[in-house]
């Protein structure tokens, strides 16, 4: 098959050069002459060449737009092209991870199988006559890419095989895509042309999983759960659930919640939408900014307790400033409103964006939110359902410090590690300073060292810690004997009283027997 195959794709070539020689010999012959050769040739052709030739041109329709179909299979073709292929090139490609792309050069042929049948591709170019004018640029050359294919496979090919190949080169585009990290525009500036209430970066935390310092089992935890999600779809239909998750990160300043969510984003593949909820001005602008994220998105509010207060006491608060604005000058009655109107995003409105138009909002969305203080947030917002997991960042224990001995200085075990062992159990330190003291000083510097500058670091911090417990302590003891004293004081005053009441009610009864 291999020979002949090849045999006929050769064929069809050469079929393929007739049927452009009679397309450009319309010009010198009649059409009629032509248009009966052309029906002729296909007749036979179609009796002895027993192929079937699929044509995917790179621009189509009028406004010349890239065909999304010639893009998505060049993909799945520079994948599986660049080793096989013998002539390549190389194009620098938007938005892709890879600063090159390799894939086939035009007129290069390379076969592909599918199902144990064995198929074609080419890439081909046209040239096309010089346009005098265009409004769209063009170019002279017209590329096409050709499939080809045995009849006897028509519907394999078709069917399973084409959307085979679309699949793959979505998936590999996705995989290679470069990530973007959004952040939201302030609204005053959302009108007008080409603005956009959001605007990205390109994404390029080097945060991990595996250079993220936590114990392991939680970790595999929650790489099961992105999994899960990721590939929930289905699940998520069957339940009738929207296609989102919700994560809660709690936890001291500098025990890794950002560093984690740098992490998820890196290991689904997702842009990252950082929402500055004080840029914006109130719930519907919320709704707003969240239909206009993208699927395969982690949207994040960063400290949601500092962000917002959700506690219901704002509405309380400007009730009360309402009561006095009467009695202020204009001007400062406006600069008071402008200020109010700042930030006028509700728990209630939050709760929209999680739950209403959210759910509405197609699918495969995280939203995170981050805060240092769990209890601060009101329950109705941390309620599961809302946010389906909670993970507490804590300080950092010994299995997080192996993780960072080995990122930071290659090691897995030491004679210093037992001290530290003990030590972190003794005293909290967060995952950011543990990897601030064992980082190196200098290059030369030896793993030594680095452990013994951590072992230093943690009976510091120890030492600090016991002092400071020993001060509260005091305080609190001086506070209790305080109040004490303060108790005994107010019962011998009311012991007193009530002496003294009784001395004076005496009197009275005295005197008033002596009035009798
Ligand atoms: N668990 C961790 N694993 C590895 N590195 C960490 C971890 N936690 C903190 N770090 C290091 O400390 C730095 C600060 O951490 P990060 O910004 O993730 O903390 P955070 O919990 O988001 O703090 P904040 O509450 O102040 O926002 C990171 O750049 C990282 O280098
Ligand atoms: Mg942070």
């Amino acid at each position: 098959m291999g020979f002949m195959g090849d045999l006929w794709a050769q064929l069809g070539s050469i079929m393929a050069t007739i049927m452009f020689v009679y397309a450009m010999s319309e010009k010198f012959f009649p059409s009629h002459l032509v248009s009966y050769l052309r029906k002729y040739t296909h007749r036979v052709s179609g009796f002895v060449y027993p192929y079937i030739q699929i044509h995917f041109h790179e621009f189509t329709g009028e406004r010349l737009k890239r065909s999304e179909a010639y893009t998505t299979i060049q993909t799945y073709l520079s994948a599986n092209s660049s080793q096989r292929a013998r002539s390549l090139k190389a194009e620098v490609v938007k938005d892709s991870q890879t600063p090159l792309v390799l894939s086939m050069a035009d007129n290069e042929e390379i076969t592909d199988e599918f199902q144990g049948v064995k198929l074609w591709w080419s890439s081909n170019t046209i040239q096309l006559k010089q346009q005098s004018f265009s409004f769209y640029p063009t170019s002279d050359e017209k590329r096409y890419l050709t499939l080809t294919f045995h009849k006897r496979y028509r519907d394999l090919i078709t069917g399973s095989y084409l959307k085979h190949v679309l699949d793959e080169g979505k998936a590999i585009a996705l995989k290679n895509r470069q990530l973007k990290l959004y952040t939201n525009n302030p609204s005053s500036s959302w009108h007008g042309y080409k603005s956009t209430k959001w605007s990205h970066i390109t994404f390029e935390h080097p945060s991990t999983f595996e250079t993220l310092a936590m114990e392991p089992k939680k970790k595999q935890e929650i790489l099961k759960d992105l999994v899960k999600f990721q590939n929930g779809k289905e699940y998520y239909a069957k339940i009738g659930k929207a296609w989102k998750r919700g994560y809660l990160l709690y936890g001291p300043p500098g025990t890794g919640k950002s560093s984690m969510i740098a992490a998820m984003a890196n290991f689904l593949n997702y842009d990252v939408y950082d929402l500055e909820l004080t840029a914006v001005k109130e719930n519907t602008e919320l709704r707003k900014l969240l239909i206009d994220t993208t699927s395969k998105s982690i949207i994040v509010i960063e400290d949601i307790d500092c962000s917002l207060d959700l506690t219901g006491q704002r509405k309380k608060k400007e009730e009360d400033d309402d009561d006095d604005t009467e009695m202020k000058d204009p001007i400062t009655k406006k600069a008071e409103e402008e200020e109010k109107k700042g930030s006028k995003v509700t728990l209630s409105g939050l709760l929209n964006f999680i739950d209403g138009i959210w759910s509405a909002c197609g699918g495969e969305r995280i939203l995170v939110f981050t805060t240092n203080f769990l209890d601060k947030l009101d329950p109705a917002l941390i309620r599961r359902g809302r946010m389906d997991k909670h993970i507490e960042l804590s300080y950092c224990c010994y299995e997080a410090f192996k993780v960072l001995a080995k990122n930071y200085l290659d090691v897995e075990s030491h004679e210093l590690f037992p001290k530290i062992e003990k030590l972190l159990g003794e005293t909290n330190m967060t995952p950011a300073d543990v990897a601030e003291n064992l980082m190196p000083k200098s290059i030369d510097e030896e793993v030594q060292t680095c452990l013994q500058n951590l072992i230093n670091a943690l009976e510091l911090a120890k030492e600090e810690a016991k002092k400071k417990m020993e001060v509260e302590a005091k305080k609190k003891a001086e506070e209790e004997e305080a109040q004490l004293k303060a108790e005994k004081e107010k019962e011998e005053y009311a012991q007193e009283e009530v002496k003294a009441n009784g001395k004076i009610s005496g009197e009275n009864v005295e005197e008033n027997g002596s009035n009798h």
